[in-house]
């Protein structure tokens, strides 16, 4: 038997959590969502728990990898959805799509590829794929990957090294006509390039990780 948990770790993302969430509720397959604040500052945690979704609030930001090892922590899924909470244009079918390689095919993780949806995410996925923050995975596994808690943006590439590392059945699924919001369009400008140049560091950092 399968119990998916989706996890949607949370940053000032008022403007989008509602329709995800209530996206994923139309899928029946979705046992149980667990919404992350990570010290956000807006009104994504009331607007989650409006929504009547497990909500995790940390008072500070703590960081993209701690808020998703909190929610793992909190689930009850051996099948765990990570979908991002900025994402605009989400369907059931593409929750439906992650899900389906893990539970009737032999794939022990999905991740979702941006494809016609915005030029500019199309192509950031296309370049790298490996970044994407929509992903189906086995709880086993997940359990496996070291750092998670500290990984920040690295939380990705900390997959990515796991899963290459161990031969992990991977699909890639294209989630047609999906984009999210860039750093620049939530933050602006200048705020959206700091927060852009934290998330290359974080990754490099954990490129050169052991
Ligand atoms: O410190 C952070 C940074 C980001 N996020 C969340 O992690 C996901 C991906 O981050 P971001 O949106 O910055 O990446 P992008 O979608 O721009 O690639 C989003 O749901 C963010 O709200 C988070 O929980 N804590
Ligand atoms: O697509 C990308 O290049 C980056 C940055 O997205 P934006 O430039 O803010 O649209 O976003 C991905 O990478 C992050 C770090 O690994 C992940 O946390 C995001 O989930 C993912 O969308």
């Amino acid at each position: 038997m399968y119990h998916i948990t989706t996890i949607i770790p949370a940053l000032n993302e008022e403007k989008t959590i509602k329709n995800i969430i209530e996206t994923i509720k139309q899928v029946d397959l979705i046992e149980d969502i667990i919404v992350v604040s990570d010290g956000s500052q807006d009104k994504t945690a009331f607007i989650a728990k409006e929504s009547n979704v497990e909500v995790l609030e940390f008072s500070i930001n703590r960081g993209k990898g701690s808020a998703v090892r909190s929610g793992f922590e909190k689930s009850k899924g051996n099948i765990i959805l990570f979908l991002d909470a900025d994402l605009v244009g989400l369907t059931s079918k593409h929750v439906t799509d992650l899900i389906l390689p893990i539970v009737f095919e032999d794939y022990e993780m999905s991740i979702g590829i941006f494809t016609k949806g915005r030029f500019k995410t199309d192509l950031a996925q296309k370049i790298t794929p490996f970044l994407s923050g929509q992903r189906a995975i086995k709880r086993e596994l997940i359990d496996k990957i070291p750092n998670i808690d500290i990984s920040k943006y690295g939380l990705e590439i900390a997959i990515t090294k796991f899963v290459q590392r161990n031969n992990i059945r991977v699909k890639e699924i294209p989630m047609k006509n999906l984009t999210h919001l860039m750093k620049e369009e939530k933050m602006g400008i200048l705020n959206g390039l700091k927060e852009r140049f934290k998330m290359y560091l974080d990754i490099s950092k954990f490129i050169i990780k052991d």
